[in-house]
């Protein structure tokens, strides 16, 4: 028998030797890594679930399933009101940590920076939204402030009616057949209409066309993409996979629309001081001040950044809002009848019926803080995660760099601060006078949650927020007698989900006119 004295090759022993030191090498980092993060780093002292302290895969997949808000809910009941949910990360849920976060600030310069979750782009611009640096944010923050004034907004109100009216007359139209109409999709369409409109007069027509409008369509199909790009920030060596969820099929669109936006934002420019009413990036171009640069690249990237923060920022926490509330409102009949009459007996004609006048309807207001508190807005499902400078927090010290998020969601829903807290309870926030108002909601903690953020980064449209809010509740169920369509069950708590913005759950929906 011949023996090759060559076998095995000396290079396959050495490949061999090669592949197992590598193999014994990561195991031994990985080992040792997870001993130091679970028992050495600063944020060992803090509970939460093992994987999540020695590694993102937690974050990856709660955030891909789209359940991430009822995780961390999750979280904070089992482990209490600080959860580190990541190697370098915590959520916290108590009013006191979120006013520690979100109100902390250096002469208005707020102290936790935000993080680069919304930079896609790395182009070094934030708008006004996603800039993290606070010098720069709050330059353009005192630009655009005046937009928001009560002046401002009262003066959006002839658009304002232009578009619920127009919602108005399409319900009469279609929405009396048998099988009804998609609510989100009509809600996101008078959101998206309003919100064009108001904040750089862009005109794009969702309702008259009864189709999605180019932004639209293309924001909506790439809501995983996002979430799949946020996520794999945190394997870099995987980021290739974030193209498995890419909608390829819209390419094209996408360039259609870059080029379309940038030509309706060039005609904006020009529309300086000619616009048929003012808008919110009018502060950007006022009538007789700084013309803009539209050679200049930088300035152009700025300017569109503003204009599309401004719409989105309009269209989708309104669209969250009017949705939750018709929601929680159709399948609470008894409430929605006692605000239908109140808003009935409150105006006598259509006509009659104005933001100002809506304001002080207390029924109306109650629902629509429910609706808020129990169906949270796209703006906050993030956690909006900002870095920590190094400060306590709920009474404990939070190592600088740590990203802090607050879960809205947890706190919104949890029993500690409201009575009844899962169920859809208006009551809750009438005043002790009010003859609807009952006693056992006396000790809610109204406050225990700011849907609209507070601090340097508070929602600079929260009145002009609140203003479109009853115009539009009050309008609709003024002429309509508002029901589900036969046949339709739908679970919020199991069907809605969560990636980018909230992905809501069809209901079809009966608009029959009453008067
Ligand atoms: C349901 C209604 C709304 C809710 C619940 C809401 C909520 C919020 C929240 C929580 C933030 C802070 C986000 C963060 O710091 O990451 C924010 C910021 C902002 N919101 Fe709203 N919003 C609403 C409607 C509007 C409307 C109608 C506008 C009009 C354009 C608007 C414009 C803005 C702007 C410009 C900011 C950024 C402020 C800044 O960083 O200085 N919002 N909003």
């Amino acid at each position: 028998m011949a023996f090759d004295l060559n076998w095995p090759p000396l290079h396959s022993i050495l490949d061999l030797g090669l592949l197992s030191t590598a193999l014994i090498a990561t195991a031994t980092y990985a080992i040792a890594r997870s001993i130091y993060l679970l028992n050495f780093h600063p944020l060992s002292r803090f509970p939460g679930p093992k994987i999540a302290a020695v590694s993102n895969v937690w974050y990856a997949y709660h955030w891909l399933s789209g359940r991430w808000p009822w995780a961390v809910e999750a979280c904070l009941k089992s482990y209490g009101d600080i959860v580190r949910i990541a190697p370098n990360e915590l959520v916290f849920a108590s009013p006191k940590a979120f006013t520690d976060i979100y109100t902390s600030h250096d002469k208005g310069l707020e102290t936790f920076h935000k993080t680069d979750i919304h930079d896609f782009a790395r182009d070094r611009d934030g708008g006004l939204i996603w800039e993290q640096d606070p010098v720069k944010h709050r330059k353009v923050a005192k630009q655009m402030a005046p937009a928001f004034s009560a002046k401002a907004t009262r003066s959006k109100d002839p658009t304002l009616h232009k578009y619920v009216n127009l919602f108005v007359e399409k319900m009469k139209e279609v929405g009396e057949k048998a099988g009804g109409v998609s609510l989100p999709t009509w809600i996101q369409w008078l959101a998206m209409d309003i919100a064009a409109d108001m904040a750089y007069h862009h005109e794009v027509n969702c309702m008259g066309n009864e189709k999605d409008s180019a932004y639209l369509g293309v924001t909506l199909s790439f809501n995983k993409f996002v979430t799949m790009t946020q996520v794999l920030r945190r394997f870099p060596a995987l980021s290739f996979l974030r193209f498995v969820v890419f909608p390829v099929s819209l390419m094209g669109k996408l360039m259609e629309l870059r080029k379309t936006s940038l030509a309706e934002l060039h005609r904006r420019i020009t529309l300086q001081g000619a616009t048929e009413h003012l808008d919110y990036f009018g502060q950007l171009v006022p009538a007789d001040g700084y013309v803009p640069d539209t050679d200049n690249p930088k300035e152009i990237l700025h300017l569109s950044k503003i204009a599309t923060q401004l719409m989105f920022a309009g269209y989708l926490p309104p669209s969250d809002w009017y949705y939750g509330a018709f929601f929680h409102l159709l399948h609470n009949r008894e409430y929605l009848d006692i605000l239908t009459q109140e808003i009935r007996e409150s105006f006598a004609s259509y006509d009659e019926i104005t933001p100002n006048a809506a304001a002080s309807l207390p029924y109306l207001n109650a629902c629509l803080k429910e609706s808020l508190r129990l169906f949270n807005t796209s703006a906050v499902i993030n956690g909006m995660p900002v870095y920590s400078p190094g400060a306590v927090v709920h009474g404990h010290y939070i190592p600088k760099g740590t990203t802090c998020q607050f879960s809205s969601f947890s706190v919104s829903r949890s029993s500690r601060y409201f009575c009844d807290a899962h169920q859809y309870r208006p009551q809750r926030w009438l005043a002790a006078e009010h003859g609807l108002f009952e006693a056992r909601f006396a000790n809610d903690d109204l406050d225990a949650f700011s849907p609209f953020s507070q601090g340097p980064r508070i929602c600079v449209g929260k009145e002009i927020a609140w203003w479109q809010a009853r115009l539009v509740m009050a309008k609709i169920l003024w002429t309509f007698n508002v029901q589900v369509a036969p046949g339709q069950i739908v679970n919020l708590e199991t069907d809605l989900k969560a990636w980018g913005y909230w992905v809501k759950p069809e209901l079809r929906v009966r608009f029959l006119t009453a008067q």
